[in-house]
């Protein structure tokens, strides 16, 4: 287990907030919630049916038949009205445990969400978008993986944070740039150390053309406007961003070249693929896609998750809640 994950479980214990798992219908979230609970990570409400799903230790809730069912129908009706949602199609709407365990989330009956074991990312995604919203200042959501390569002398010891690697598609220039600093943002607050941000390209510093390397060198002129302190540099390639032999070759004078710890993939299909080929080829840890930008904490996972990749989520899901009530 990486120095990150010891420390996100450390951390976890010391304050234990609830975490509600929608997906009690998954062998692997019931071998995880007996892993929660065995290390004290947090209080667990697993939602399924009460007769089928058996963890010691956590509650177990069955949307359909709990007594919040009604009380959440009418909140999301209301939140959702101008959408021309009805009581009714509410009603049928906390029949989902996705929706439900987002509402108890909303709520305050649970200080976080962890789904997307069995679930697509835009199913798990969606509820959070349309019920928490952005936080207070961000206009986009996006999802970052925290990934830790073993043996590594890339990055902070190998450990990086990928992005977006989960929900915006075809980023443009200023959604890109929002990315970068709201990924810039999440490494200081788990890192505790300086982010040094590499916006990706198959280009270095117009060494190719093309509309995609145009709109990440587009993207890095943005960061530079919004947030000028922040160490970020762009369009840089993979080797340029990580190597500081080709660093020096290819971007001499750029400040981060050559020992990037913060990844920002041109679109979706990069950092989707990308994520996937370090941690299956470089068996590297990666927990998320863990969202920035949302006004409470949900996260997702891979279909392709083990149940420790769900332990991980939920210890960094709730050191998350820990943030968001020290902020509150
Ligand atoms: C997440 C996703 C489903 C949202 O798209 P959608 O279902 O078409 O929904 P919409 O675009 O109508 O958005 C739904 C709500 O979320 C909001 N939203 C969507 N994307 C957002 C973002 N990046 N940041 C903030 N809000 C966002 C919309 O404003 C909308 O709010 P509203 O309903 O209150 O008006 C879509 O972005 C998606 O499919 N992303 C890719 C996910 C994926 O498949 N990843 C691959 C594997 S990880
Ligand atoms: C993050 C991700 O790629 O999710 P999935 O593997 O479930 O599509």
């Amino acid at each position: 287990m990486s120095d990150f994950l010891k420390r996100m479980k450390e951390s976890a214990k010391a304050d234990r907030k609830t975490i509600v798992l929608p997906e009690g219908e998954d062998p692997r979230t019931i071998a995880a919630a007996q892993k929660i609970v065995a290390e004290g990570l947090a209080n667990l409400v697993i939602l399924g049916d009460p007769a089928e799903v058996k963890v010691e230790g956590a509650r177990v809730v069955d949307p359909k038949s709990s007594d919040k069912h009604e009380e959440y129908a009418q909140a999301f009706a209301e939140l959702r009205k101008k959408k021309g949602v009805t009581i009714e199609q509410a009603r049928e709407q906390m029949n989902d445990n996705t929706y439900f365990g987002t509402m108890m989330v909303k709520m305050g009956d649970a200080d976080g969400l962890v789904s997307g074991a069995c679930h697509s990312t835009a199913n798990t995604l969606r509820p959070a978008l349309q019920i928490l919203k952005t936080a207070p200042g961000t206009k986009l959501v996006s999802g970052f993986m925290m990934v830790i390569v073993p043996d590594c002398e890339f990055g902070q010891d190998g450990t990086f944070i990928f992005s977006d690697i989960g929900l915006n598609i075809a980023p443009d220039a200023d959604q890109l740039s929002e990315i970068a600093i709201a990924s810039a943002a999440s490494w200081k607050s788990f890192m505790g150390t300086e982010p040094e941000v590499a916006l990706l390209s198959y280009s270095t510093k117009g060494s190719a053309g093309g509309d995609s390397a145009e709109r990440v060198r587009q993207a890095a002129a943005l960061v530079a406007e919004k947030a000028p302190d922040l160490a970020c540099d762009g369009e840089l390639q993979l080797d340029a961003a990580l190597v500081p032999e080709v660093a020096s070759l290819k971007a001499p004078g750029s400040k981060v070249a050559g020992h990037a710890n913060v990844l920002v993939f041109p679109d979706l299909a990069a950092g989707n693929i990308g994520y996937k080929l370090v941690q299956r080829l470089g068996k590297a840890e990666a927990y998320g896609p863990l969202l920035q930008g949302i006004a409470k904490p949900v996260n997702d996972l891979s279909r392709g998750c083990s149940a420790d990749d769900i332990v991980g989520v939920v210890a960094i899901t709730a050191v998350q809640a820990q943030m968001a009530a020290k902020q509150a």
